[in-house]
């Protein structure tokens, strides 16, 4: 019989997943499918448990929001050997999971999980920690790991707005060097971004409108740092436009599979919307094609 770990975070959105633990292993079970289920105990569970039980099942369901995913993540990279992933989110945005194509209904998104096609995709190695779809530094990316858990479960998308707002005039200017495959730029940027995702936050880049999640290279969105009335205004038009255009050179947008970030001072960031630590250097490599996910018709 296929064993199947059911890793799941029980506070993940608004706790939704509680009510509906029957409705999904049954359809696990139906599919034949042998199950170990854990409900999430703390920050890193998810990690420890995918790492420690990972090599000793053939898939791994993850269920929860990003965070969760991108522990799962994490957890399964430390292994030689890894086995597919399932993905079923329940979480506040969920932004990787529009890149899937998954079924509307949670019963569908459970049998999908447990018969669907496994496909190749991208993992980004940023230093010693991996992300799934994103990491990003600069305005905003502190709002995402800086909105308690509960606060965020009841007010879902709102409290991301609100925390948004409160900290607009905090903006601050990060001076760096930044290396890709093919050049280097060295400028004060307001944000940067590399990801594997057909949007982040509802926000989409140019590059990131035809997006591969298994082409080995990821999408990368520079934002220079507005040093006049004029450049804010190209940089919110830039945003407001939904990414077209180059905001009068303002933003930079290319993609790599390598990119070399070398601040002045520590700069804090965000991978997949959890905390990433402040690195003064960075190093983010794509691993082709690392894991396995289960999507798609
Ligand atoms: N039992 C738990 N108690 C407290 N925190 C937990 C628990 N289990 C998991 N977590 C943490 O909760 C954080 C957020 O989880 P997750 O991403 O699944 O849900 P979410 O925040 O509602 O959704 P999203 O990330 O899509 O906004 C993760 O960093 C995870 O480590």
């Amino acid at each position: 019989m296929r064993r199947m770990l059911f890793i799941y975070n029980p506070h993940a959105g608004k706790g939704y997943v509680k009510n509906h633990l029957a409705l999904i292993q049954n359809a696990f079970a139906r599919a034949g499918w042998l199950i170990v289920a854990h409900p999430t105990q703390a920050p890193g569970d998810a990690k420890d448990t995918a790492a420690l039980l990972g090599g000793w099942v053939d898939r791994v369901v993850c269920c929860g929001g990003d965070g969760t995913l991108h522990e799962v993540v994490n957890g399964l990279m430390a292994l030689p050997s890894r086995p597919e992933i399932g993905y079923i989110p329940t979480g506040t945005t969920n932004d990787f999971a529009r890149n899937l194509q998954l079924p509307r209904s949670l019963e569908g998104k459970a049998e999908n999980a447990a018969g669907g096609v496994p496909r190749p995709v991208d993992v980004g190695r940023f230093n010693d920690r991996c992300f799934i779809y994103v990491a990003a530094f600069g305005a905003f990316t502190d709002v995402s790991y800086d909105t308690p858990q509960g606060f965020k479960s009841v007010f879902g998308h709102l409290a991301y707005v609100l925390e948004g707002a409160a900290r607009l005039p905090s903006l601050q200017a990060y001076h760096l060097q930044i290396t890709w495959d093919g050049g280097t730029v060295e400028d004060d940027f307001l944000y940067g971004m590399v990801s594997n995702t057909i949007s982040v936050g509802g926000f989409q880049s140019r590059e990131q409108k035809d997006v591969r999640l298994d082409d080995g290279l990821f999408e990368v969105l520079l934002v220079r740092f507005p040093q006049n009335p004029a450049q804010v205004q190209s940089v919110l038009g830039y945003l407001m436009q939904g990414g077209k255009g180059d905001a009068d050179g303002m933003v930079l947008s290319l993609r790599t599979a390598l990119l070399e970030v070398e601040g002045e001072v520590p700069v804090p960031w965000t991978l997949d919307g959890e905390y990433g630590g402040d690195p003064q250097s960075v190093s983010i490599r794509v691993e082709r094609q690392a894991v396995s996910i289960v999507y798609g018709k």
